[in-house]
């Protein structure tokens, strides 16, 4: 059988190398045809050299340059938001893994599907920004989108042939972040360090924080909305400390439907690659006598008001998701580079989304110029 053609957008990442490592375990079924990043180029270059990819795709011309001596000359490096693009549609490749960080995502993955690639999809701020142009160029192009996010991957295997009609609501798992048992009071001095520790997962820097703030799961609710096509009124959140149940969905019978598994990203990220099939995965069997007990409790949205404010952009729709997730997304740059106090990116969110005039089925200009004009007023803030 021919070998499976992936390309990885955002291959230096957390779960860019988690993709690359489920791949290098089954060799005979996956070829690698195209791998991008940004500034990582001595990671770039190993995986480079490793899999021998057809375009490698890097931030900017000078990377380019220097990673294009160290390459092999079959190896064609590209770069900047062209090379995206390139990387997601000019490798004729199957399945597009989209694992870029933010909505810079967007675009090549866009251009993935418009060249007719299955989607698998880690990179949720691009469904957050644009997800009605996302689904309906999807749609179009007869592409499947196969989440790779663990809570949607859940949903995913949980929906999987059963009758949508018979859905009566989603239930969304959260962890509740490196600060879950904290008070809001004691939020006011934490440290770039400690919102790095996230109990359960190991990610990137961005999806850390934002699992610290529920801006996370305020993107995972508008990334459920769109992939699973149901109204805000059916996706709840529930807080579970353990990350062993991925999520829920609750049928009209009044039977729940759960994935679970111990938290490890190779499972979701091989799930999207094997869909409908499954292999076997180096991810540690769930044991749960060991886990001995599994905890549930309600989210609270004064505590997590960046979850509140995630469902009223939702609501809202046309560019006000856009305009949290960019607003968020420089907020965070911001924090981790030590310029904002912890607390700061939620008050950032909430300025900027309250001089915002949202506008209804933006076209792809519109949202970006919502993305840009988002992101320069938040880092206009404090
Ligand atoms: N990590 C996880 O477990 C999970 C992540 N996700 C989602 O997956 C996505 C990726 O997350 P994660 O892997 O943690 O993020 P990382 O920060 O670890 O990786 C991001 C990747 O994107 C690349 N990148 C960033 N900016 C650019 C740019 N301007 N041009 C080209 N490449 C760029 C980085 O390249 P470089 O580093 O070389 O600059 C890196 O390869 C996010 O949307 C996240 O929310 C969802 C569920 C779980
Ligand atoms: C692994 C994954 O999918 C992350 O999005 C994870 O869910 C983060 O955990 P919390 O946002 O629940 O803390
Ligand atoms: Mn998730």
């Amino acid at each position: 059988m021919a070998r499976k053609k992936i390309a990885v957008l955002g291959s230096t990442g957390s779960i860019g190398t988690q993709t690359l490592d489920v791949v290098a375990r089954d060799p005979e079924a996956y070829e690698v045809v195209a791998l991008a990043a940004g500034t990582r180029t001595d990671e770039l270059l190993e995986q480079a050299l490793r899999f021998k990819p057809q375009i490698v795709s890097v931030a900017t011309r000078e990377l380019a340059d220097k990673l294009s001596g160290e390459l092999p000359a079959g190896i064609r490096v590209v770069c900047g938001d062209e090379g995206l693009i390139e990387a997601a549609a000019g490798a004729g490749a199957d399945t597009v893994v989209c694992a870029l960080m933010g909505s810079i995502g967007l675009a090549s993955t866009m251009a993935a599907i418009e060249a007719g690639a299955a989607i698998a999809l880690a990179n949720k701020e691009t469904l957050v920004s644009a997800g009605h142009l996302v689904m309906k160029l999807a749609a179009e192009r007869g592409v499947p989108i196969i989440p790779v996010d663990s809570e949607h991957s859940a949903i995913y295997q949980c929906l999987n042939g059963e009758d949508r009609k018979a859905v009566k609501r989603l239930i969304v798992t959260a962890s509740g972040g490196s600060f879950r048992d904290r008070t809001r009071d004691r939020l006011k001095d934490v440290t770039v360090e400690d919102a790095l520790k996230h109990p359960n997962w190991s990610m990137g820097a961005k999806i850390t924080i934002d699992s610290a703030t529920m801006v996370n799961k305020g993107l995972e609710v508008i990334e459920a909305h769109w992939l699973f096509g149901l109204p805000y009124e059916q996706i709840d959140v529930l807080l579970h400390p353990e990350s062993i149940v991925h999520s829920m969905v609750e049928f009209t019978d009044t039977s729940v439907i759960a994935q679970l598994g111990n938290p490890d990203m190779r499972v979701p990220i091989q799930y999207a690659l094997t869909y409908p099939h499954r292999h076997s995965s180096p991810a540690a069997p769930l044991d749960l006598v060991k886990a001995g007990a599994l905890h549930f409790r309600e989210m609270d949205l004064e505590r997590f008001p960046c979850l509140r404010l995630a469902y009223e952009a939702g609501r809202t729709g046309g560019t006000a998701p856009t305009v949290f997730n960019a607003a968020n997304e420089a907020a965070v740059a911001r924090f981790l580079k030590g310029e904002l106090p912890f607390l700061a990116i939620e008050s950032v969110i909430e300025q900027v989304l309250g001089k915002h005039r949202a506008l209804p089925q933006p076209e792809l200009d519109a949202i970006l110029d919502a993305d840009r004009w988002a992101r320069r007023e938040a880092a206009s803030l404090f």
